[in-house]
């Protein structure tokens, strides 16, 4: 499983550096613009500059509306910038078929710039609580729409947590149905340590973090410690280890 984690700005990014040999994709977010709030292409690109080269940098194009173009045109500018993974959030999508449109218009727009670059359908394991498409309907409008992953996050940031809405065994399912397609499953949303057995388990590719490896675990008002970044990969490499090993699950 890789590990993702989400600074929001240069200053957090330069932390993750340091903790650069535990983590595996930097993702810039601007958290104070939303779950998966977009930032500017100038600290994209300043990111891109300041993190070891061999580590993808990702960018969310933000918790978007239902215009093709208009996202389009966002995640145009954060692989212009240098994200390699482009992170879109359905989040104004409420059908499937409005989520495969916006996602075709992204995947066009991106590989168009850069073949290689990897795109990523995001919907909301809280769903219901914005009114955007079923978390289970990801894998599908990911696969139509020729983007390379799949992933569930949190839309509302209060303390919930992934598996509070979407429980371990439904992610399970996103994840199978993610694979059965050929994508990779990325699953985010609060996730804490204890998440990781759980998550190792159900196979899924990535992990997305940042609150749990902020100061005091809060993600707005905490900023990302690299001793944090370390503890949650240890744990993240003690639970694939046993997971191979067929160590019981106690968690
Ligand atoms: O993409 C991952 C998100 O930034 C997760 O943030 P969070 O762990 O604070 O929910």
């Amino acid at each position: 499983m890789l590990l993702l984690i989400s600074p929001d700005g240069v200053e957090e990014a330069l932390d993750c550096a340091k903790a650069a040999e535990h983590l595996d994709i930097v993702d810039v977010k601007k958290p104070d613009e939303g779950s998966l709030g977009a930032n500017f292409p100038w600290v994209i690109r300043e990111i891109r500059e300041a993190v070891p080269a061999e580590k993808p940098v990702s960018a969310t194009v933000g918790d978007v509306p239902y215009k093709p173009g208009t996202v389009a045109q966002a995640a145009l500018g954060a692989v212009v910038s240098g994200a390699t993974y482009i992170k879109v959030g359905l989040y104004g999508c409420t059908t499937p078929d409005q989520g495969i449109e916006v996602m075709r218009a992204v995947v066009r727009a991106v590989k168009d710039h850069r073949p290689e670059a990897l795109v990523v359908a995001s919907g909301y394991a809280d769903a219901h609580r914005i009114g955007c498409v079923n978390p289970l309907a990801l894998p599908d409008i990911a696969a139509r729409s020729g983007a390379d992953a799949a992933m569930l996050d949190t839309a509302v940031k209060d303390g919930s947590r992934l598996f509070d809405h979407v429980p371990p065994d439904v992610c399970a399912e996103f994840v199978r149905l993610a694979h059965a397609s050929g994508l990779l499953a990325a699953l985010a949303g609060s996730v804490k340590q204890t998440d990781l057995g759980p998550l190792t388990r159900i196979g899924a590719d990535i992990v997305g973090v940042r609150g749990a490896v902020c100061e005091g675990g809060d993600r707005n008002a905490g900023r990302i410690q690299p001793h944090l970044v370390a503890a949650f990969r240890a744990e993240m490499d003690r639970q694939a280890r046993e997971h191979a090993a067929g160590v019981p699950a106690v968690n």
